[in-house]
């Protein structure tokens, strides 16, 4: 392999330059059947969400998944697509918390770059933009609060590929996630209470919904759902709710093996017999509102609420380009930054 050497546009200082990463899932560029196709062919083909021997499942992927799933997904994304922007809301919030953290940061004079695992724009363009803007070091900030070989190592596998193309290389922080970290939890915390403040129902649970994950990957070692309990331990402990009161569900499986249970589905459908009827969704897994919380949660599960008897259904936002988001990513930022720190 031959290695690139690019001279960056603007030089780098002789005490370095520290640059900021934002990286979250990615998204299709539109909602039609190629767009949505290539996007989910890129996705599922990651070893890393999907751990079948490429011999089985890319004839399974190429034929009968790609043959139909894009056409169900690409309806769902035409349903929450921001056309002002034509671009999925994941997108749209990712850019803005990346405009907001610079803003934090302009003091420092850091620049901040936002890139996606799938789809434009890629982890690889985002570091050639602030290598360009003189970075030799860079703090790399998935945004996915709970760890998850499926989510946060495939963002950070991404961004090393990236680098192993490059002659001179940046050094690179990559951050932990952050599932109980006081600022992620105050801004979910207040996020409820405004939510709840502005109800003409009173709920009678706040079901937590994360992103789910195969079984046998937990099985296998990943600390995914430790982490997805002590987010809602914590947002537990700051509302003074039971776990009865919130409990914790798992929404989105894909294709045929066991998922984490409960299932937010089933989990909520049986609720109006329970004499359950009100209820709020919280989705703590998500930093920004996508298809997962806006089409699955906000339409698909408040309609299979409906049909079963449910009367009254909220969707509390993520946390998006809220005060709270850009506080709690600042933060993160300011403490990697200490760990660069090469001074006595
Ligand atoms: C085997 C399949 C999947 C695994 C494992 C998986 C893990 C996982 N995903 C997220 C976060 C997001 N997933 C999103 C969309 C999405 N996820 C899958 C499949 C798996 N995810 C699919 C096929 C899709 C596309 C939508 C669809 O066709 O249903 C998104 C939203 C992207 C957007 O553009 O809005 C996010 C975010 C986590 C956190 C996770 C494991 C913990
Ligand atoms: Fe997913
Ligand atoms: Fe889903």
């Amino acid at each position: 392999m031959a290695f690139v050497y690019r001279t960056p546009r603007t030089p780098i200082p002789l005490n370095g330059r520290t640059g900021v990463l934002l990286i979250n899932l990615g998204t299709p560029d539109n909602t039609g059947y190629w767009g949505v196709r290539r996007y989910l062919s890129e996705f599922l083909s990651d070893r890393r969400v999907i751990e079948a021997p490429s011999v089985v499942w890319q004839p399974i992927l190429q034929g009968a998944v790609l043959a139909r799933r894009p056409f169900e997904s690409g309806a769902n994304y035409a349903r929450i697509w921001d056309k002002e922007k034509n671009a999925s809301p994941l997108r749209v919030y990712t850019e803005k918390q990346a405009e907001l953290l610079k803003e934090r940061l302009s003091n420092e004079d850091v620049p901040v770059a936002w890139g996606m695992r799938y789809g434009k724009p890629s982890i690889a363009h985002a570091v050639d933009e602030l290598m360009d803007q003189g970075c030799d070091r860079i703090i790399s900030i998935p945004l996915y609060p709970q760890y998850s070989a499926t989510t946060t190592a495939t963002a950070n596998d991404q961004l090393f590929r990236a680098l192993m193309k490059l002659r001179g290389q940046p050094s690179v922080l990559t951050v932990p996630s952050f599932p109980d970290h006081p600022l992620f939890i105050k801004g979910l915390e207040e996020s409820v209470r405004r939510k709840l403040a502005s109800l003409d129902f009173k709920p009678q649970r706040l079901v937590v919904s994360f992103h789910g994950l195969p079984k046998i990957c937990v099985e296998k070692g990943d600390r995914y759902r430790e982490e997805c309990e002590r987010t809602t331990a914590a947002l537990r402990t700051a509302l003074d709710l039971t776990e009865e009161q919130m409990p914790l569900t798992f929404q989105s499986r894909f294709g045929p093996m066991e998922w984490l249970k409960p299932y937010t589905a089933e989990f909520v459908s049986k609720l109006p017999d329970e004499g359950v009827t009100k209820i709020a969704v919280i989705t703590p897994g998500f930093m920004a509102d996508c298809i997962e919380t806006l089409d699955e949660i906000g339409n698909e599960l408040r309609e299979e609420f409906e049909e079963v008897g449910g009367e009254k259904f909220a969707l509390i936002p993520c946390l998006n380009d809220d005060v709270a988001a850009i506080d709690l990513i600042e933060d993160l930022t300011r403490k990697a930054m200490r760990g660069f720190s090469t001074a006595e």
